[in-house]
């Protein structure tokens, strides 16, 4: 199954799609219904237990009572509530109801008593307001109910599109899906009460998928593995590229710990170029960083006449100067590609134009996490995917909005999740080693939007194959392993 992530408009479409294929929406509820009590089955261990599946007005409830009728056929004892009336349920729903001959309670919190298992079945897709009246008191039941929980396409609550909660979400231990994703599987806080999510095929035919043309994506390897750079048999160390930091005179493991990563992942050589006064610092730390002092952003910009210094990173620990803006708009007009990190952000904080006048386009990737973002973009409105989104339109540049849940935005539009980062990666200087990961990638050629991608998946990665205790200093010596174990 692909990473495609569709929007709640696009699932829509994908169903309609499917029904102008002639396949009938009630086999496609059916199917759906039956990955549902597929899941309850192999929660509940195989063992039968009471279960108690709350249905809505809508198909999530068509679903909901698609699932009762195969669970209850299989020896499950199952009670099932309703909230609304029977006779209000149209369409698919209404079908799924008629297939039901077990007794339709009113939906209620007592009806979760004894239960060891509850199917929430409640609002999937179609929830449009917050919750409040009496469909706010079952999620409420359900979210303080001590068993266990199966969401049937979101946990009821959750808004599909940007993965925010609409009153209250119930927290699962399994969300069933149907053919792809949606956003907010994947975009906290949605994510984290989707426990673990399940992928169900219902039949909806992949061929639909052209049309639709989805925007979003996990950034799974499979995107940019193609366009990986290995080092050519008959290279040398110019064709794997030449990368240049700006380090700083007084937070030097910042530009260290990029520089580390830079090296690691393959750039040909790396240059650091630092005030004179940290010259010393920085030759000590790395043997095989170059260190070149600069005076003053006159002289970084000496150092980019040199056409093979082809990537530049900014930021990690430079110092928010004027120094620094003066050498990153220098870099810039350089019509080079690179990395904006850090402290960027800050000498240009609610000065996106000047970055944009000096020459800010897609060969640059800006990768702020929330406070730096706001800093340079203003506090704009909306999810984490959408201003991404915007910010990369506003300022043309690749976005990597750094969190748990990162979100990598393309001025086109397209935009890939990376879910595989543990939360160890949490810790001082990490992002640091990101911004670094991205520049050997952008020194040895790879397209800006695949090389925030491969660098973001990489760092996840090296992040897991640490695990608990990791410091950032740990990440780079995990590139080796992580390369090798994924044929990168
Ligand atoms: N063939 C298919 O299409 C397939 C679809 N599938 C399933 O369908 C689901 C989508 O179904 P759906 O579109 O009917 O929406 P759903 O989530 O059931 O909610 C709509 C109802 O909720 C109500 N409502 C909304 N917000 C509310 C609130 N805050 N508080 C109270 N009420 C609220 C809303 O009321 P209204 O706004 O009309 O007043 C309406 O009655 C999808 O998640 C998947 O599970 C699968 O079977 C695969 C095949
Ligand atoms: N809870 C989390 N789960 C997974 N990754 C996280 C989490 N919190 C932060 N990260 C990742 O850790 C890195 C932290 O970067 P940043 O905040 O810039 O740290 P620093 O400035 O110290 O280098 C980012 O790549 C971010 O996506
Ligand atoms: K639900």
């Amino acid at each position: 199954m692909g990473g495609e992530i569709l929007t709640v408009s696009q699932m829509y479409a994908a169903d309609r799609a499917a029904m102008d294929q002639g396949v009938p929406g009630t086999l496609l509820m059916e199917r759906a219904g039956m990955a549902v009590a597929r899941e309850a089955m192999q929660l509940s261990r195989g063992r039968p237990c009471p279960v108690t599946v709350l249905c809505g007005p809508g198909n999530n409830g068509g679903d909901g009572f698609v699932a009762a009728r195969h669970l209850a056929a299989a020896g499950w004892p199952v009670r099932l509530g309703l909230l609304g009336e029977r006779l209000a349920l149209t369409g698919d729903a209404a079908w799924a109801a008629s297939q039901w001959t077990g007794p339709v309670f009113p939906a209620s919190p007592a009806l979760l008593d004894g239960a060891d298992l509850v199917i929430d079945a409640l609002f999937g897709a179609g929830l449009n307001r917050a919750l409040d009246g009496e469909a706010l008191v079952l999620v409420q039941a359900m979210a303080a109910a001590d068993c266990l929980l199966l969401a049937v396409d979101v946990p009821s609550g959750v808004a599909g599109d940007d993965g925010s909660i609409l009153g209250a979400a119930a927290l699962a231990d399994v969300t069933v899906t149907f053919f792809r994703g949606k956003p907010a599987h994947y975009l906290y806080p949605a994510r984290r009460q989707c426990g673990r999510l399940v992928i169900a095929d219902i039949g909806i035919p992949e061929s639909v998928l052209s049309a639709i043309a989805p925007a979003h994506s996990l950034n799974t390897p499979g995107l940019w593995r193609g366009a990986f750079p290995h080092p050519r048999c008959d290279g040398h160390k110019y064709n794997r590229g030449h990368a240049l930091i700006l380090g700083g005179p007084v937070m030097t493991g910042a530009a260290r710990l990029a520089a580390r990563a830079a090296l690691r992942l393959g750039a040909g050589l790396v240059t650091l170029a630092c005030p004179p006064t940290a010259q010393l610092a920085f030759s000590v730390s790395l043997s095989s960083l170059i260190v070149h002092p600069v005076r003053d952003a006159q002289a970084f910009a000496r150092l980019l006449d040199d056409p093979r210094r082809n990537a530049i990173l900014l930021g990690p620990g430079s110092g928010a100067d004027e120094m620094l803006r003066q050498a990153t708009l220098a870099a810039l007009s350089s019509r080079r590609s690179g990395v904006l990190d850090a402290d960027v952000f800050t000498a240009f904080a609610n000065d996106l134009h000047s970055l944009c006048q000096a020459g800010l386009d897609q060969r640059w990737v800006l990768t702020p996490h929330e406070g730096e973002f706001a800093r340079l973009f203003g506090a704009m409105p909306g999810s984490r995917l959408h201003r991404a989104r915007s910010a990369a339109a506003e300022s043309g540049a690749i976005i990597l909005l750094k969190g748990p849940d990162t979100v990598i935005a393309h001025p086109d539009g397209r935009v890939r999740l990376n879910t595989n980062a543990p939360p160890d990666l949490a810790t001082a200087g990490s992002g640091d080693v990101l911004s670094g990961l991205i520049l050997a990638l952008l020194a040895q050629g790879m397209d800006p939007f695949d090389a925030a991608s491969a660098g973001a998946w990489i760092h996840g990665a090296a992040g897991q194959y640490c695990g608990r205790g990791l410091i950032a200093d740990d990440l780079p010596e995990a590139i080796i392993p992580v390369l090798k174990q994924n044929n990168l």
